[in-house]
């Protein structure tokens, strides 16, 4: 067998495994997807682009499919389509592109206008579902209807309810209802536990899909694979072999017309909260009892609630110069746009062993990678020590690779030793294989009701708790950004505490790209 059985093998929206909600009925209703802030930016750059791709692929067949855009501007079918058309072609899919495809697409996307928090929309939107369903022979009971919430988490609740009172759909024939929901999921522990608590009183936890983008990307769900089916890694990872791990996330631009959004929350909820802990989860967490999406999950809550609580010196906050050039950014703001922050996490694992997490915008460069950097071998006999240490590098974004930084000796007559690396670049490795968007993979989950890769409610309870104190000094001023210039490192403090962390840069290290 070529892989595990969680492995995609069918063009199929079913999966052959018994995570579903409802257990041994069969899906054979009409499925009606609803995107609702259909106007919107995420709508468009991602939420309609993932569900095209699934479509091309075969994943969302045309005979019980049907695509709902549902928002308060009063626009046409035809207005929306073209709004959409253009980012539904990207390089990816350009060159196999088949505008018989596009256009079969374009033709299952309805849209619905209303407002968020009115019954006459929602009930118009549960008509015209109704409708399609009917029109498919869909029996009562079987269909499935998936809200895909592109909004600010302001109208959560209030379109939560409009989803609950008007549009559930029976579920005893083997339908279902699901939403949705997009990060930023609250903006402090209250803040999130709230939300939480509206929405837990009107859908079931298993109704319920909290997406963290991060947890769709390839690399990321290569983590569980990599650590618990290579017998490599599993005697490695913990204290006694490796000194410390960063999860680093860059990017070389700036909040650019999100301003105004940003500044209300700033980097550490914006990426470091949500996206670079989920990886830590991975990364840090004990093997689960198998891959059911709760046995995963509770491995996850229990990394989360072994986190220390954060100590202000193993923090560096930045926010780039021009920042507050930005209109919509207050000419005082706070924010930051760039932090590391040092958690520990306090078990037998890894008790000593720093994860340093660390984001930011304006940078120099734009990439997102693991780094777990090994203990010096003991006993150095090469007099190799300052090379480099041993270092396992799976870089997410962008070309997806991983490589292990390795000391050898340097070919030929003399004795000598050299930094080199084992490389898995999979541009190369996986020639013609097109790696799926996030969002593509995570909506597919949400279709087939697995929840693995979607945070659960106390999942996110203790990711809230871990921050929130430190949220909350410096929203109350008592921590201060320090200036840094776009197109740099970030402050150079943040180098400072990484050395001071342990990390020893490998200095003199040359990557040849390998040629075919
Ligand atoms: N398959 C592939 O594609 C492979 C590519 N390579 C490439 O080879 C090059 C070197 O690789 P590698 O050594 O892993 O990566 P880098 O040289 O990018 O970074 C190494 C480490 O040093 C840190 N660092 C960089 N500059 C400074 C600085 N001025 N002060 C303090 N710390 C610093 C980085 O932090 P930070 O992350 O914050 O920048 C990172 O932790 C990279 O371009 C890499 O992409 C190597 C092997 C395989
Ligand atoms: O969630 C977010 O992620 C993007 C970065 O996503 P990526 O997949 O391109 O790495 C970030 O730009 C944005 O600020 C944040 O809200």
């Amino acid at each position: 067998m070529e892989s595990g059985s969680w492995h995609v093998e069918k063009r199929d929206t079913s999966r052959d495994e018994p995570f579903r909600d409802v257990d041994n009925v069969p899906v054979t209703g009409c499925l009606s997807i609803v995107v609702l802030g259909a106007s919107g930016d995420l709508a468009k750059k991602k939420t309609f682009p993932a569900l095209y791709n699934l479509f091309r692929q075969g994943f969302l067949p045309p005979d019980e499919v049907h695509i709902f855009g549902y928002a308060r501007t009063k626009i046409s079918d035809d207005e929306l389509r073209n709004r959409i058309r253009g980012y539904l072609i990207n390089e990816k899919s350009a060159s196999s592109e088949n505008s018989e495809n596009l256009r079969k697409f374009l033709q299952l996307v309805k849209y619905v206008s209303g407002s968020y928090d009115s019954e006459e929309g929602f009930r118009l939107l549960d008509k015209e579902i109704s409708k399609q369903e009917l029109s498919k022979n869909t029996v009562e009971g079987s269909s499935r209807r998936l809200f895909y919430l592109a909004l600010p988490p302001s109208v959560y609740p209030s379109v939560c309810r409009m989803i609950r009172h008007f549009c559930t759909n029976k579920s005893n024939l083997g339908g279902w209802t699901r939403i949705v929901v997009e990060k930023p999921f609250g903006k402090d522990l209250e803040s999130a536990e709230q939300l939480s608590a509206q929405i837990g009183e009107l859908f079931e936890e298993p109704q319920i899909y909290r997406i963290d983008h991060y947890l769709g990307k390839e690399l990321v769900q290569n983590m569980l694979v990599l650590r618990f089916a290579n017998r490599f890694f599993l005697p490695l990872w913990n204290r006694d072999n490796i000194d410390n791990i960063q999860i680093v996330f860059r990017e070389d631009f700036g909040t650019e017309g999100r301003g105004g959004y940003f500044d209300e929350y700033g980097i550490i909820r914006d990426i470091i909260q949500n996206h670079l802990l989920q990886v830590l989860c991975l990364v840090a967490m004990e093997k689960p009892v198998s891959l059911k999406p709760e046995h995963i999950r509770d491995e996850k809550v229990k990394v989360l609630q072994s986190v220390l609580p954060i100590n202000d010196d193993d923090v560096v906050l930045g926010q780039y110069e021009g920042y507050r050039d930005d209109p919509t950014v207050p000419d005082n703001s706070n924010t930051p746009t760039f932090a590391t922050v040092i958690l520990r996490i306090n078990n037998e694992r890894w008790e000593g062993v720093p994860f340093i997490l660390k984001a930011g915008k304006a940078l120099d460069s734009r990439k997102a990678d693991i780094r777990v950097q090994f203990k010096d071998v003991p006993g150095d006999i090469f007099k190799c020590k300052k090379q480099g240490r041993n270092e396992f590098v799976i870089r997410l974004q962008p070309s997806e690779a991983m490589y292990m930084k390795l000391t050898v000796k340097k070919p030929g007559l003399e004795m000598l030793t050299i930094q080199s690396e084992l490389d898995l670049s999979y541009r190369q490795r996986y020639q013609g294989v097109t790696i799926p968007e996030a969002y593509e993979r995570l909506i597919l989950d949400t279709v087939r009701g697995d929840q693995q890769h979607f945070v659960r409610r106390d999942e996110l309870r203790a990711a809230w708790e871990i921050f929130t104190p430190l949220l909350h000094r410096i929203d109350g001023g008592e921590m201060k950004p320090a200036p840094y210039k776009p197109g740099s490192r970030g402050p150079a403090a943040a180098d400072e505490l990484l050395e001071k962390a342990g990390y020893v840069q490998t200095h003199g290290y040359i990557w040849i790209p390998p040629t075919l």
